[in-house]
């Protein structure tokens, strides 16, 4: 198949290259014309996962336009909050059936939608053709071809099965559902627990803390699920307990390790400051916490991740107030 990647960050690069590999003709589009030319000179992006030969189906343009011509499948890899705007300027360049691919984990501040939710509305596309990837999948490790697995999620499964097959390698394993609320969910909340997993480490807090949020972090993520019609289960797969585990234990992720910038003391912008990479979960938090308060839906880790992160509350007080709340059921 011909393939657009839009977005040559950490995870749209690795994705190229998954594609690639899996033998499709992948042109990746960078926002910066030199690094689309280094990426087609030298077959690596010089910025992101440096040193990944992306193989020789893979080139590379910073025309829009041209990636998408063609193209039966449309992979976004864009930080969330910019997705809007950018599908403003593409969506007239999409081809009639083409399949969008979201990567992207975050939820939209003020209208608090999905990723898929703002690909219909700016994309001006049928939900049927939107497919959500979502799993543990760490970009670095996929880019060194470790093995790992992941979700294809499409409400039309005969789509999902079309993504699955062109995005399976020796390394990557794609597995399909048609629950595509509760796989972006997974994706999204996962990554403001990763925060918090980050700020308890920095604190020195041990490993049944870690668990503790783990797990009541999956809690808060499926009464959100299922109060938007996401199929509980969901949540004990890939793209539910698997991404958690990946993102809160792996140094490489950048959510956990913005969090531990905010459990050491560091202010939310000298944690930006430290930042090179998109970590969605800052922003996120803020709509997650309000999807939530809009639906009566009870989050609490959410809550204090936020109030670390936007209201300047010191962590220990942030611990204190979880574990000072009412006691009750499992
Ligand atoms: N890196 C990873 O391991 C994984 C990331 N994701 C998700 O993929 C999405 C993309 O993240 P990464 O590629 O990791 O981020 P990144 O921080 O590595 O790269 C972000 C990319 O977006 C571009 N960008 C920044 N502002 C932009 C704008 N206004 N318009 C267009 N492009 C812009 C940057 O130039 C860069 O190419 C996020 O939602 C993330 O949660 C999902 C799975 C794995
Ligand atoms: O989503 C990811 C792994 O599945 C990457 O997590 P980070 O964005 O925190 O690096």
């Amino acid at each position: 198949m011909k393939a657009a990647v839009l977005g040559a960050g950490s995870w749209g690069t690795a994705f190229a290259k998954i594609l690639g590999d899996a033998g499709n003709d992948v042109v990746l589009w960078a926002r910066r014309p030199e690094i689309a030319a280094a990426i087609r000179e030298t077959g690596c992006n010089p910025e992101y996962l440096e040193g990944t030969r992306l193989g020789e189906r893979v080139t590379a343009t910073a025309s829009a336009t041209e990636a998408i011509k063609g193209a039966e499948l449309v992979v976004l890899a864009v930080p969330s909050q910019t997705l809007r705007t950018n599908l403003g300027d593409w969506a007239a360049d999409l081809t009639a059936d083409s399949t969008l691919i979201s990567l992207m984990k975050g939820i939209e501040l003020g209208t608090t939608q999905r990723m898929s939710e703002v690909i219909v509305e700016a994309g001006r596309v049928a939900p049927e053709r939107v497919a959500v990837v979502s799993g543990p999948n760490l970009a670095g490790e996929i880019a060194l071809e470790q093995p790992a697995a992941t979700v294809v999620a499409c409400t039309d499964i005969d789509r999902a099965t079309r993504v699955q097959r062109a995005i399976t390698t020796p390394y990557f394993r794609p597995y399909t559902n048609d629950d595509v609320v509760g796989c972006e969910l997974g994706g999204a909340v996962k990554n403001v627990i990763a925060l918090a997993f980050g700020i308890a480490h920095a604190m020195g807090l041990g490993d049944n803390t870690k668990a503790t949020l783990i797990t009541r972090g999956l809690a808060e993520t499926a009464r959100l699920g299922v109060a938007l019609g996401a199929d509980p289960l969901t949540f004990s797969g890939l793209a539910g307990l698997g991404d958690l585990v990946g993102t809160c234990m792996s140094p490489l992720s950048r959510n956990r390790t913005f969090g531990e910038h905010l459990g050491r003391g560091k202010t939310l912008e000298q944690a930006q400051a430290a930042t090179r990479y998109t970590a969605e979960g800052v922003k996120s938090c803020l709509a997650i916490r309000d999807l939530a308060r809009s639906h009566g839906v009870e989050m609490p880790i959410t809550e204090q991740v936020e109030r670390v992160c936007h209201e300047g509350v010191d962590p220990k007080v942030a611990v204190a107030a979880l574990m000072s709340r009412s006691t009750k059921a499992e």
